[in-house]
């Protein structure tokens, strides 16, 4: 927590709406109270204001923002005095190193853990902007001086732990096993949480008339579904390069469907970064991949979520799917963020799951992190991480070796497998849930979480995009694949007798 010397505003002087705020939205932490929030009688919005007008008219007169972040070279291990504004467009270090947005921790240690914890907690569920959004409830730790004007949300975050009652108790003998659900969000995936923090600043580079065309990215499918969408939200024009016939129907038509120029290419997701980096150094078209760290700014709000969750009791264990790694990375720093801050005591231990068909950072980790090769990824149901040459391999490298983490694989039985087995308990798993869930077995099975651990599963997508891989399964239509759990639907003839025979067959009846 801070040091002795600051002295820190207690949680009587946070207001329900907004604490001593950056942005628009501002007021003063002294002049306002959660109680006197409460007793307020309700305020009539005029008839031609609406939630943005009311959070601009909120804050006219506010005082300066009193908190701040800029961009760092990610360099650990070095000190640097290399620093960049967020204003920037940047994506890289002097050394070509990736950045770090770094925040002013001792402007946020002013306020003690318990102010944020009611802070935060006094946001949940709100409709005012931009608060009632999972990521902007966290806005001083996310972007602190973005004005809430330039704000583009979608009231993303604030998705549910999912208690695995059945799953927990049948499978691994574990009554405090939960799945974070990421992928219950607006375009089904985590990848709203950091896409809302990357297009708001997008939108207001273009407002402070930097020359910006559109935003663009390469993608496995999530990434352009969550940009696509922002962008139609905010009018600014989305550029995606997919790898053609690798990622699902369900994934292709998000961006075909929110306006974005789609560009299908001849070649692998990493064929594709390659190629949008290129086009991004030469055209003034904005990164929105996770290379851009500001995007990891909005994904590591799901780890402090999960505090919160928990009344800010820290798990044990959290097991997050990893392809281009950066998300591995944001929930380190979401803990670590709550560690420093004083909100929480201990960081879990981190497990990053990867598909046994696309795992260099699997790999890197049993060789002891020594000589890390980028690999040909192969093809797996787990398609959106089938990703061979990882843009946050440092990232994710530190992420492990600061929580005793544990790197973990899964073959495609055992990521099919985990997700029939998973539904069959009443989720609705998509693979890369199921590659996560495969590694908790496996350390579930060698004793490494034990039955009274409590264990987090992040499910970074919803099941319904990737429905045609548990058509596959359940029509057991997979080469090499025994498909143990699949539960194929009965044809039957329009007769009475013919349905009589096969309940009593099926329920076991006499
Ligand atoms: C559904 C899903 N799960 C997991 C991941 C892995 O996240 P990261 O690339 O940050 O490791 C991705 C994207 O890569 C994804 O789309
Ligand atoms: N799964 C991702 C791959 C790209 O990851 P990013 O986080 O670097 O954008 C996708 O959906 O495209």
């Amino acid at each position: 927590m801070a040091s002795s010397h600051v002295e820190k505003l207690s949680p009587s002087s946070v207001s329900a709406e907004n604490p001593v705020e950056c942005g628009s939205s501002v007021h003063d932490a002294s002049s306002s109270s959660l109680e006197t929030q409460a007793s307020a009688s309700p305020k009539k919005r005029p008839a031609d204001e609406n939630i943005r007008d009311e959070a601009r008219r909120q804050g006219l007169g506010a005082p300066r923002c009193t908190f701040s972040a800029k961009y760092v070279p990610f360099s650990p291990f070095e000190d640097t005095e290399e620093e960049y504004s967020l204003d920037e467009i940047i994506y890289r270090s002097k050394t070509g190193a990736l950045l770090d947005v770094q925040h002013d921790l001792e402007a946020l240690k002013k306020y003690d853990a318990t102010y944020w914890k009611n802070l935060f907690d006094s946001r949940v569920g709100k409709t005012s902007w931009p608060y009632g959004s999972g990521v902007w409830s966290k806005k001083e730790w996310v972007l602190p001086q973005i004005d809430n004007d330039d704000i583009v949300s979608l009231f993303e975050g604030n998705s549910n732990l999912f208690w695995a009652e059945r799953f927990g108790k049948e499978m691994l003998q574990m009554n405090d096993l939960w799945v974070k659900q990421c992928g219950i969000s607006h375009t089904g995936s985590f990848k709203d949480l950091g896409m809302t923090v990357l297009v708001s600043q997008v939108n207001r580079l273009r407002r402070m008339k930097k020359p910006l065309l559109g935003v663009g990215c390469a993608s496995t499918g999530d990434t352009s579904a969550a940009l696509s969408a922002y962008c139609a939200a905010a009018g600014i024009p989305a550029i995606v390069f997919l790898p053609a016939n690798r990622i699902s129907i369900a994934q292709l038509v998000q961006p075909i469907a929110n306006g974005a120029l789609v560009l299908s290419l001849d070649t692998d997701f990493d064929g594709c970064m390659r190629l949008i980096r290129e086009v991004t150094a030469e055209l003034p078209i904005y990164l929105a991949n996770s290379l851009n760290s500001l995007r990891l700014e909005g994904q590591k709000t799901a780890a402090i979520e999960i505090c919160q969750q928990f009344d800010w009791e820290v798990p044990d264990w959290v097991i997050v799917p990893g392809g281009n790694l950066g998300n591995i990375y944001a929930f380190f720093k979401g803990f670590h963020m709550c560690k420093e801050l004083g909100l929480i005591d201990r960081i879990p231990r981190l497990v990053c799951a990867q598909a046994a068909n696309a795992n260099p950072l699997y790999l890197y980790y049993k060789a002891g992190w020594k000589n890390f090769k980028a690999i040909k990824a192969s093809n797996t149901f787990a398609s959106a991480i089938q990703i061979g040459d990882p843009v946050s391999i440092d990232r994710a490298v530190f992420a492990l070796q600061n929580s005793d983490g544990i790197v973990e694989e899964a073959t495609e039985e055992e990521l099919m497998d985990a997700c029939a087995q998973a539904d069959l308990t009443g989720m609705f798993t998509c693979p890369h849930t199921g590659v996560a869930l495969a590694a908790l077995i496996k350390l579930r099975k060698n004793g490494v979480i034990r039955a009274t651990d409590r264990a987090v599963v992040v499910s970074t997508a919803h099941g319904l995009k990737f429905t045609q891989s548990k058509i596959d399964y359940h029509s057991k239509a997979i080469a090499d694949l025994p498909c143990k759990f699949a539960n194929p639907p009965v044809q039957v003839a329009n007769d009475f007798g013919a349905v009589m025979d096969v309940l009593r067959r099926e329920l076991s009846l006499r």
